[in-house]
């Protein structure tokens, strides 16, 4: 039996239980309880040794004292029951009312009501099926080498030259920015958008050099416009007009975008360029506007704002239009504007253009790894007979909307894997996974933790940290190496406001690693300046963040990243893990799923045509960030050490009333983003399913559910507090009212703006479903 194996297979240190630890810190109730999960485990290796007790398999009652970590003297309680089935501690024999059975691995209430519950017990198993998909640590015995799908091409004819650009800009690519040969997409794409004027879809996937695949025939083509007008006699300047307009969806992907055209028009530098995204003073932008621009990048929601009340932007000229990461404009509510957008350009289009090489008509480019159905939106309002442009078109739908099927694919050479962690164990072992991938010096340079809620990312990067505000000495959280130092390190302090600490919860003491924390409520200000520490940082780094940094972004030496909270679709997944494996290089990605309904998502993995797709559980990896360095006495198990930990967090979190507001605010989040799965997925996610006792744990809380009420909303953004921004992203479709234009909520965090009464409302009826209140359930 699973459970059987992993309990016997610890390989303990001979002295493992046999040291008497003396418990410091804390309040009593902790020093209590680390001192009893001490006890039960000397007990229990005390036992293994003699053979007295024998480990029981699974399915077989327990007696009470095992259920526990903690034992207490109480009544003895009945088996649990419910469709999962439970590991290690469980049993069907005897039926239990859900109450009861909740209650089976939890402490008596303290006097003020909270409820501590041991990390290992009463967890629901996986799956059968699951379980039989792949074998932990795959992926280690896996070396097998593999093309990458993303590269550059290494074909000998593949040059930029060969693809119709100038020698002067070929060179420049070369020399300049280190590229050789061209990728798959940029040989199609070049080649088809240089030689004609119609409407295109790009598709392919991510790292595989979408940017440059529409950039360049983009510069190579005004470039020519350029050339002619001289050989017309007349000057070529920034004032000759506006010749290509480039959206994105989020300002960090339009700005991402503006620096890369930046560094191909050094070689032709009197062709300009020039971003509107907000985040600005109007009047600013407006002044870089009317000293005139040949290629302009923007959000929707600015350009459409600008177009209303800049009178010195004029569009006639316009002749392409790029909507990059066109599914996510949709996906955003941003069609309204683009439809706005593409009016103005068609009603100022129609007059003549006196510029010599002009094309008589402007060509519309779509561009995403996954473009999908409701791009039908974009293809009507926007581009006329598209065709499609992609990798290899023998795997694309004659409509040219993406791979038949709609299954899109993650970069051959990104190793992918999935954690099959139980709900109370999230948080520990979100922290044994990152403990574990920086042990090894050089192994993981940066690692992306995507979260559902920006509240979640918020409460998850101070427990990271580990540290208070400052003069907040009572609340400061210990490092992961507290059992090591014996000490709780002093120093750091985060203020509120700060987005970079150290990460003490996965640094050691020979190798330290950043902690960066991003999402859409922050200031822009605040937003760019992260993102550009945690991209030049040199140290090791985590980005713990939203959705927001799903789309487009090319951070280097990203290695890992971690799905600590599923995305709201699969095409988000692909986005989400397309952050690492860029352009040929090497990236792992590991999702967190919880055993249950939740490991039907392997088949949506699945997909997506992983290589190898690994499986973990949490005990495997739990005991492998948590066990002792060899060279350290071992002290603890890494059961008790990861017990030590959650406990830790668990005082910092309940004794302080800042952190415990976070916490909950936090977890509310989470649990109303997790209702914002799109429709053919809430199967999978299904929030009926969701252990709200356990899941309360991942956030340190040890309230009821039911007690779990935080004050106030969180402000949706920067600007998105003055009130009017907030829309509802539900099910991938914007359904709310109208955005106003220019604002900071160009990107939006689902999680952030979910609508709270429909989530409420389903809250409320998964109550009902399951016979009423119970305390372990919100209502
Ligand atoms: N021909 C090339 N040779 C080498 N590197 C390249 C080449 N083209 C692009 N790159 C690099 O590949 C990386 C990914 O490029 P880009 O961001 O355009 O990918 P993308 O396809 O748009 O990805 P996503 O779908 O995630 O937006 C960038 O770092 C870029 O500099």
């Amino acid at each position: 039996m699973a459970d059987d194996g992993m309990l016997l297979n610890f390989e303990l240190p001979s002295d493992a239980f046999t040291v008497q630890k003396t418990f410091k810190g804390g309040n009593w109730k902790d020093r209590l309880t680390a001192r009893k999960s001490a006890e039960w485990g000397r007990q229990k290796a005390q036992d293994r040794a003699a053979g007295a007790k024998r480990i029981p398999d699974f399915g077989e009652v327990q007696s009470e004292e095992e259920e526990l970590i903690v034992a207490e003297s109480r009544p003895s309680k009945k088996a649990r029951t419910g469709d999962a089935p439970v590991s290690k501690h469980t049993t069907t024999a005897k039926p239990r009312t859900p109450k009861e059975a909740h209650r089976g691995d939890v402490l008596p209430k303290t006097s003020n009501g909270e409820v501590i519950s041991s990390l290992f017990t009463f967890n629901p198993a996986s799956t059968e099926a699951a379980a039989k998909v792949a074998q932990p640590g795959a992926d280690e015995r896996d070396d097998a080498p593999v093309e990458p799908s993303n590269a550059p091409l290494s074909d000998e004819l593949a040059t930029f030259t060969n693809l119709g650009l100038s020698p002067s800009l070929a060179n420049h690519l070369l020399d300049k920015l280190g590229m050789k040969a061209p990728t798959a997409i940029q040989r199609k794409a070049v080649q088809q958008l240089c030689a004609a004027d119609t409407d295109a879809f790009i598709q392919a996937e991510t790292g595989s050099g979408k940017t440059l695949a529409y950039l360049l025939p983009i510069v190579q083509r005004i470039a020519d416009i350029s050339k002619q007008m001289k050989d017309a006699g007349q000057d070529f300047s920034r004032e000759s007009g506006l010749f290509a307009l480039i959206l994105a969806p989020t300002r960090e992907l339009s700005k991402q975008i503006s620096s890369v055209l930046e560094g191909l028009l050094s070689c032709c530098h009197w062709i300009v360029s020039g971003i509107v995204i907000g985040g600005e003073k109007k009047k600013s932008e407006k002044a870089r506007l009317r000293k005139g621009l040949n290629i302009l990048v923007a959000t929707p929601g600015r350009l459409a704002d600008h177009l209303n009340s800049t009178e010195v932007l004029d569009v006639s000229k316009v002749r392409w239009l790029v909507m990059d990461e066109g599914d996510r404009l949709i996906e955003l509510g941003f069609e309204q504007d683009i439809q706005k957008i593409v009016s103005v350009l068609n009603l100022r289009g129609r007059m003549p253009a006196t510029v010599p090489g002009l094309p008589e008509r402007r060509t519309t480019v779509l561009c995403s790894a996954t473009i999908k159905a409701n791009v039908e939106q974009l293809r009507s309002i926007a581009l006329k007979d598209p065709v499609s442009i992609a990798v290899d078109p023998s795997d694309h739908a004659e409509d040219g909307l993406g791979p038949k099927g709609q299954s899109f694919t993650a970069p051959s050479q990104l190793k992918q894997s999935y954690a099959i962690v139980p709900a109370k164990q999230r948080l520990v072992t979100l922290v044994a996974v990152l403990k574990q991938a920086f042990k090894r010096k050089g192994t993981v340079m940066k690692c992306i933790v995507f979260m559902s809620a920006a509240d979640s990312v918020d409460f998850h990067f101070e427990v990271l940290v580990g540290d208070s505000p400052a003069g907040d000495d009572a609340a400061r959280l210990p490092s992961t190496n507290l059992s090591r130092s014996g000490k709780i390190p002093q120093g750091n302090t985060i203020a509120e406001t700060r987005t970079q600490g150290l990460a003490k919860a996965c640094s050691s003491t020979d190798d330290e690693v950043q902690l960066f924390r991003l999402h859409g409520s922050l200031q822009q200000i605040t937003r760019t300046n992260t993102l550009k520490a945690f991209a030049t940082s040199s140290e090791p780094a985590v980005l713990v963040c939203t959705d927001v940094m799903s789309r487009g972004l090319d951070l280097p030496n990203v290695d890992l990243v971690i799905e600590y909270d599923p995305p709201a679709s699969k095409d988000d997944h692909l986005h989400r893990i397309g952050r690492t494996a860029r352009a040929g290089k090497d990236g792992r990605a590991m999702i967190f799923l919880m055993p249950g309904c939740e490991e039907s998502y392997i088949d949506i993995l699945k997909e997506g045509k992983p290589r190898n797709l690994t499986r973990h559980d949490a005990d495997e990896l739990l005991k492998k960030g948590f066990s002792p360095a060899a060279r350290v006495v071992a002290e603890t198990s890494w059961e008790q050490a990861a017990t030590e930990w959650q406990l830790e967090v668990e005082r910092w979190t309940t004794e302080h009333p800042r952190h415990l507001e976070q916490a909950r605010r936090a977890y509310q989040s989470h649990v109303r983003a997790y209702a914002t799965h799109v429709a053919a997925e809430r199967k999978i996610f299904d929030l009926k399913q969701l252990h709200l006792g356990h899941l309360a744990k991942a956030f340190g809380l040890r309230d009821k559910p039911g007690s779990i009420r935080v004050p106030g909303q969180r402000p949706s953004s920067a600007a998105g507090a003055k009130g009017k921004e907030g829309r509802r992203v539900h099910a991938g479709k914007n359904v709310g009212g109208k955005r106003k234009a220019g604002n900071a909520m160009e990107d939006v965090d689902p999680g952030a703006v979910m609508d709270e009464r429909e989530a409420r409302g389903k809250m409320f009826a998964r109550v009902k479903a399951m016979g009423g209140a119970s305390e372990f359930n919100l209502g």
